[in-house]
């Protein structure tokens, strides 16, 4: 996988631009310049986001025919092999919730149906060769707006997550981490925080290699509401409505047209 990931994400901007999916949305190749989650942070890191109902038909047809058959055989055996952990997982937390076995499960009926908006991404953080500008991030810091998100740090550092006490901790390489994302921090009424997290440039020679991540996120069924009504809500909207907002915050062109 990594070799396919290295393929794809070393072909000319160009061609990898062929790649993205609708405007406004974050489908397909991600470009550089795509997203920034602080308007005073340069970022440096591209990605590929490929939605669930993806798995059994990759979507923007020609990218199969660019890379070896371990990347186009990646979906179909990623999917269920998260979707399989996440259904473990939803058990868990709900009876950890206090509530019954499926109750979260119940809020997911369109990721289990392989619908909706959960989603496999995989990201590139490329050598950074020259200086990168002062106040540069791989990733800036934001959370989640998931369920929950399945991230395989893959084999450098760099991620950082920040503690109930507002201070950075550093996630070591090669693990994979469950983050609470917003839907289960309001769901759980704040029994499970979604931490803000971000992806540093590292100050060692990992600086001048690539660094790839794999993530899965798993969101609720579009139309629930975001939080539940018995918090104060100045305007209660769906998952989908705030998913929605945090696109347009977060997608860079918005920031140009508010700056
Ligand atoms: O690539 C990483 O390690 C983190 C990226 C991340 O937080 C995200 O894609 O939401
Ligand atoms: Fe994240």
């Amino acid at each position: 996988m990594i070799a396919a990931k290295k393929k794809f994400f070393a072909l000319n901007d160009d061609v990898k631009r062929q790649y993205q999916g609708p405007a406004g949305t974050l489908l397909g190749y991600i470009p550089f310049d795509k997203e920034r989650y602080n308007p005073n942070t340069y970022e440096v890191h591209e990605g590929f986001l490929m939605l669930s109902e993806d798995e059994d038909n990759l979507p923007y047809s020609q990218i199969p025919s660019l890379l070896p058959a371990a990347a186009k055989a990646f979906p179909a055996k990623a999917f269920p092999a998260f979707r399989d952990l996440s259904s473990n997982l939803m058990s868990a937390l709900s009876v950890a919730l206090g509530q019954g076995k499926d109750y979260l499960a119940r809020m997911h009926q369109e990721f289990f149906a392989k619908k909706g908006y959960s989603c496999l991404r995989v990201n590139h953080f490329p050598p950074m060769e020259i200086l990168p500008p002062p106040n540069s991030v791989r990733f800036g810091a934001h959370k989640d707006v998931s369920t929950f998100t399945i991230l395989m740090t893959g084999d450098k550092g760099g991620l950082q997550i920040c503690n109930r006490a507002g201070a950075w901790m550093d996630v070591p390489p090669n693990k994979l981490l469950v983050i609470a994302g917003q839907f289960l921090h309001f769901t759980s009424h704040e029994k499970f925080i979604a931490p803000v997290h971000r992806v540093m440039i590292p100050d060692n020679a990992d600086r001048d290699i690539s660094r790839f991540s794999i993530i899965f996120f798993i969101c609720p069924d579009a139309h629930l509401p975001y939080r539940p009504a018995c918090i104060e809500e100045p305007e209660p909207c769906t998952w989908k409505d705030y998913y929605s907002s945090f696109l347009s915050d977060y997608l860079t062109k918005n920031y140009q047209k508010k700056e």
